[in-house]
């Protein structure tokens, strides 16, 4: 079930031709602001690094053994030195322009048949995310059917056959994605020979989307920690390919430890490092929360599928430049806060948040966990939904169920707000349930209404309320409700010596003012 924007890009028609094959014709997209690859690594003319080298490159020169304890850094500037040392990687695809054959196995029936969504679909999506990477395109699809995606080279013989022989025999060819979750690497190395070209799975493809748009060291080191069991697999098959070799198992002379396991300690090596590093980021991050915390401002998050428009609402709802919307898919990696005001003028912070993928690789989702920790601790929740992508009431069912998985408090659940987003790309549209709002946040439309729903909702979780109390001037009264609420306007009446204040309020601090000044 992958459900991305470009999958209804103006243009995009796929029809079938010959035996179980697909041919786009959507014109090539333009290409995403990828950030270049690093020119040294597996695919860049520069050499590669062998895995964990940066590990081995200790300040002082010596390597902790498995199992002892290894110094906290001590202050900040060791910290960041080491946190860079853990995000210095090799690139996962290969960098430069590249025209991707795109293979979906489609399986027809059995076990393995997907239940939500259709070939076509999961189709689009594969091709979005390939046109996410700058300078990549799609020449060639293909749907071929599979009763065994299961065996080791994934399609019965003879549809490998005729792949094999379109795939070798299209020279324009220079890599394939074949849209399965994760191929082992056995089967990518037989894969590429037999195709003679390299081979990417979605996890590879997704993963390195992610790194491209991780941007503050927090996202960066997720991705770093999502990339570990890709790294693991990698190692157990390079070590299989070099036993048979001979080398895989030598011994490093006088460790009595083999290459294969030195490697191995230096990557749960790294994945210790990682975890660690993100744990210091995450209890700052909890400092920042408690501060939010005291000075009140309730906070709402945003969520929902990627490339649904959170961002572009946030941006529409505070004005906040800083809320950079693009038609990418997983253009947002990390949590920002948005100041903005409802009617009442209270403030509230909006929360933009990661997109949600279904059948986005595990590891990846738990690698988030902590970053999403943040849609806990908020007082409403908004889920955005792209009422114009055709597979909108799956997204809404994936996101939910991914929220469900974040373990929310079940008040914070039953309080989400459903807003239809991109309502000015389909004419007349009502929707469906009374209580969703409809807007569209690239025209400004439904805004105002929006900020209405959202405001008692945000009163309703925070036990507020907005109350316009007459008191008197010459007494306590005022300097308590600065003191105590959320003082929003003051109405001076001269002649009474009194003033009509309009607060926002919290139940408890309500009663506590009837207490101290009845009447
Ligand atoms: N037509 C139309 N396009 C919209 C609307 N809202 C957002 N978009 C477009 O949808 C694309 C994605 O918008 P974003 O705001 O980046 O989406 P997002 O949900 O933050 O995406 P991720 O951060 O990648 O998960 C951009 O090209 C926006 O211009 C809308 O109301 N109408
Ligand atoms: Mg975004």
């Amino acid at each position: 079930m992958w459900a991305l924007r470009a999958a209804v890009r103006p243009g995009l028609r796929l029809s079938r031709v010959g035996r179980g094959r697909l041919v786009s014709r959507a014109a090539p997209p333009p290409p995403g602001p990828v950030r270049a690859l690093a020119a040294t690594g597996r695919y860049g003319p520069g050499g590669r690094e062998g895995p964990g080298s940066a590990e081995r490159r200790k300040a002082n020169g010596r390597t902790p053994r498995a199992g002892e304890d290894e110094e906290e850094p001590e202050d900040e500037g060791e910290e960041e030195e080491e946190e860079e040392e853990l995000l210095r990687s090799d690139p996962l695809l290969p960098a430069g322009t590249q025209r991707v054959c795109l293979v979906h196995p489609e399986v027809k029936w059995g076990a393995g048949k997907p239940q939500l969504t259709r070939a076509e679909w999961q189709v689009a999506e594969a091709r979005a995310l390939v046109h996410t990477l700058a300078g990549w395109s799609v020449v060639e699809t293909m749907v071929v059917s599979t009763k065994t995606p299961q065996k080791k080279l994934i399609f019965g013989k003879g549809n490998f056959e005729h792949l094999t022989e379109r795939i070798r025999g299209s020279p324009e060819i220079t890599c394939v994605f074949l849209n399965v979750e994760r191929l082992s690497p056995p089967t990518k190395k037989e894969l590429e020979a037999a195709w003679g070209v390299p081979v990417f799975d979605r996890f590879t493809v997704v993963l390195h989307i992610f790194r491209c748009h991780a941007r503050t060291k927090e996202a960066r080191l997720q991705v770093a920690l999502a990339e570990i069991p890709l790294l693991r697999s990698n190692l157990k098959n390079d070590a299989a390919v070099s036993d048979r070799g001979g080398g895989g198992s030598r011994y490093i002379m006088g460790s009595g430890e083999s290459f294969l396991q030195l490697r191995q300690r230096l990557l749960r090596e790294k994945e210790v490092k990682l975890r660690r590093a993100l744990e210091r980021l995450r209890r700052k991050r909890q400092l920042l929360r408690r501060q939010r915390a005291k000075r009140e401002f309730p906070v709402v998050a945003v969520v929902g599928y990627t490339n649904c428009g959170k961002t572009t609402l946030i941006r529409a709802l505070t004005g906040d430049e800083a809320a950079q919307p693009r038609d990418q898919l997983f253009a947002t990696l990390d949590i920002t806060a948005h100041a903005g005001s409802l009617p009442s003028r209270m403030t509230v912070l909006y929360m933009d948040t990661i997109g949600f993928l279904s059948q986005l690789p595990h590891g990846l989702i738990e690698s988030f966990s902590a970053t999403l920790e943040d849609v806990a601790h908020s007082d409403v929740i908004v889920h955005v939904r792209d009422v114009s992508h055709p597979e909108t009431e799956l997204q809404k069912v994936s996101v939910l169920s991914a929220l469900q998985g974040l373990g929310l408090p079940a008040p914070l659940l039953d309080s989400v707000v459903e807003v239809h987003n991109k309502v000015d790309l389909v004419p007349g549209y009502r929707p469906p349930d009374p209580s969703a709002v409809a807007v569209s946040a690239l025209r400004g439309q439904g805004l105002e209404e929006l900020r209405v729903g959202l405001e008692e909702a945000v009163l309703r979780a925070t036990g507020r309320q907005v109350l316009t109390l007459h008191i008197q001037l010459a007494g306590p009264q005022l300097s308590w409700l600065y003191k105590e609420a959320t003082v929003q306007q003051v109405d001076v009446l001269p002649e009474a010596g009194a003033a009509h204040v309009k607060v926002i309020i919290s139940n408890s601090a309500y009663g506590k003012f009837r207490k101290l000044f009845p009447g």
